[in-house]
C-alpha cells in the first residue's frame, strides 16, 4: 500500500488528477482501452472537475476509456444524490467520451434487477481477462464504509456476486454496489479521502486491527494490483507517521 499525503483537498485533487492522467496514458501504451470505476459522494467532485479542464481534458484519450461505477444510490438519475448524475454533471458531459462506453448502474428499474444486469455487463466485459478494472476510484465515509459496503451489513461478506443490491435502513434507500472480490481483482485501486472528521476512522482502517464488519474499507486489498491512499493532512492527522 502506498500512502500519499497532500496539504489540503485542493492540492490533493491536483495531485490525483495528475497521477490518474499519467497512469491512464501509461496503461494505454500497452492496450487499446482503459476501464475506470468512478466513485460518488462529495470528495471526488473537485477531482472530476479538474479532469474536465485543460490540460487533462485535452491530454487524456477519453474515447478509449470505459466508465463504470463502484456504487449507486437507488434514486432517479435526476436526483442530485445519484452518483452517476454527479459524474455526468462535473465530468462526463464536458469531455469527449463515447456514450457507449459509459456503463451506469441503472435506477430506472428495480435495484435487484439493476444489480443483476450490471453483473452480467461486467462478467461479459471481463470474460477472458485475468484482472478486472484498470483503475477503481474509491471514497471512504466517516463510518468506514467504501462503495456501498456499510458497517454491519451482510453485503460486506459477499464472496460470490460481483454486484449486489440491498436496502440500507439508515438512509431509507436501496443501494447497488460492487462487492469487495471484484474490486480486489482490479489492477489499481485508489482511495481519495479528506477531512479531520475522517481522521480517526482512517487511522483504524490503515493502522488498526482488521475488522471488516466495523470498517468495510479494510476489505479492499487488491490481490495482485496496486493500492494507493491519497489523503489530505487533516485526514492523516491521527495516524502515527
Ligand atoms: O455514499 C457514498 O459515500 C462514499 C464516500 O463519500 P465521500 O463523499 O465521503 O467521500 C462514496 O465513495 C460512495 O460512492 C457514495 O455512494
Amino acid at each position: 500500500m502506498e500512502l500519499h499525503i497532500a496539504k489540503d483537498p485542493a492540492q490533493l485533487s491536483e495531485n490525483v488528477a495528475a497521477w490518474i492522467s499519467n497512469y491512464i496514458q501509461e496503461v494505454l501504451q500497452d492496450q487499446e482501452k482503459f476501464t475506470f470505476v468512478l466513485s460518488g459522494g462529495n470528495t471526488p467532485k473537485q477531482l472530476y472537475s479538474l479532469l474536465a479542464k485543460p490540460p487533462y481534458a485535452e491530454i487524456i484519450p477519453w474515447e478509449k476509456i470505459h466508465f463504470f461505477w463502484g456504487d449507486e444510490r437507488a434514486v432517479p438519475f435526476e436526483d442530485e444524490r445519484n452518483n452517476a448524475r454527479m459524474a455526468y454533471d462535473v465530468l462526463l458531459d464536458k469531455v469527449p467520451v463515447n456514450p457507449d462506453n459509459i456503463h451506469v448502474m441503472r435506477t430506472d428499474i428495480g435495484p435487484e434487477q439493476s444489480a443483476q444486469e450490471y453483473e452480467q455487463i461486467l462478467r461479459k466485459y471481463f470474460k477472458d481477462e485475468e484482472l478486472t478494472f484498470d483503475l477503481v476510484l474509491l471514497g471512504m465515509g466517516d463510518d468506514g464504509h467504501t462503495l456501498s459496503l456499510f458497517p454491519g451489513m451482510p453485503v460486506v461478506h459477499e464472496e460470490e456476486a460481483w454486484v449486489k443490491a440491498f436496502f440500507l435502513p439508515a438512509q431509507d434507500m436501496y443501494r447497488i454496489t460492487l462487492t469487495a472480490p471484484v474490486v480486489n481483482d482490479a489492477a489499481c485501486v485508489l482511495f481519495l479521502t479528506t477531512g479531520g472528521n475522517k481522521a480517526l476512522t482512517l487511522k483504524s482502517v490503515i493502522e488498526g486491527t482488521y475488522d471488516a464488519d466495523k470498517f468495510p474499507s479494510q476489505l479492499i486489498r487488491p490481490q495482485e494490483g496496486e493500492l494507493h491512499w491519497f489523503v489530505d493532512e487533516a485526514a492523516a492527522s491521527a495516524m502515527e507517521l
